[in-house]
């Protein structure tokens, strides 16, 4: 079984959501991502959206747009990626990880080997933001027959019709995105994302996971109501930014923030 249903199977049980911090891989550094993301889940992650650093990272605002350019500077490409992924996963074989990425790298590599590259390493499921679930075909295959999730992002402006196309085609779960814009913008509003959630359970059974604009632990509490889970990324990128130049002491600092966001969604 994959380790992203064996964990929302194991939330339900436990009556608990799953908390998603994102970072992207090789920010500040290509050789602390793997302790950080250790960090994360000792602080209470339920699952990792590491993030591919990419050169023109269109749904991205300038946080995760910035951790992107110290990534590449430093020379992290997909290959390394899957390193960071190997190394990670020599102390924890239990935490699913989703690689969150944009497609030309893919394309590059190539689809067949993106896959099977991802399974090989401890990949459990991948986001691309920027391959709709209609055009997906050939990738999707690829991704099935190496035990890959094809997690999809769902929009306040998708439509029904939309919707249902995508419910057919995710797995694993499906990734609301609380507003219209960027990664790393200002609020969101629970109300509306409560509705529309609601709205979706009828185009898919998938556990619904809600990111964009959840910043600290009030609003991760407050989606986490509403929600199967919730995706944390700005708000711990911004925490490796303003420490890039002391990246000794960001991994604690990533933990305390996650921990206060784990400790109020499980109050509630
Ligand atoms: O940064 P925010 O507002 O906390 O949102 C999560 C987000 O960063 C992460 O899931 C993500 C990073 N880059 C993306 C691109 C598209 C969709 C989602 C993402």
């Amino acid at each position: 079984m994959n380790r992203i249903d064996q964990c929302f199977a194991r939330l339900r049980e436990e009556s608990r959501k799953a908390l998603i911090p994102y970072i992207t891989a090789g920010d500040p550094a290509p050789q602390y991502t793997s302790d950080f993301l250790h960090a994360l889940v000792d602080a209470g992650a339920d699952l990792l959206e590491i993030g591919v650093p990419f050169s023109d990272p269109m749904a991205d605002g300038p946080v995760i747009q910035k951790a992107c350019e110290r990534a590449l500077k430093q020379g992290t490409r997909l290959t390394h990626v899957f390193e960071i992924v190997r190394e990670f996963r020599r102390e924890d074989a239990r935490t699913p990880i989703v690689l969150m990425g944009y497609l030309n790298p893919i394309e590059r590599m190539g689809y067949e080997t993106f896959a099977r590259e991802c399974q090989a390493a401890g990949v459990d499921g991948v986001l691309i933001v920027d391959m709709p679930p209609e055009e997906a075909d050939q990738l999707s295959e690829y991704l099935r027959a190496h035990q890959l999730h094809a997690v999809y992002l769902i929009a306040p402006t998708t439509s029904d019709e939309r919707a249902a196309v995508i419910g057919r085609h995710g797995s694993g779960y499906l990734y609301y995105v609380s507003l219209k814009g960027v990664t790393g913008s200002a609020t969101i509003d629970v109300e509306a994302v409560s509705r529309q959630l609601e709205h979706l359970r009828q185009f898919s059974d998938l556990p619904l996971c809600v990111g964009f604009g959840i910043r600290d632990a009030q609003s991760a509490a407050a989606v986490a109501r509403v929600a199967d889970g919730v995706i944390v990324g700005s708000a711990l990128v911004r925490l490796i930014a303003d420490n890039a130049d002391t990246p000794e002491v960001i991994a604690t600092k990533l933990a305390n923030t996650l921990a206060g966001m784990r400790e109020a969604m499980d109050r509630h």
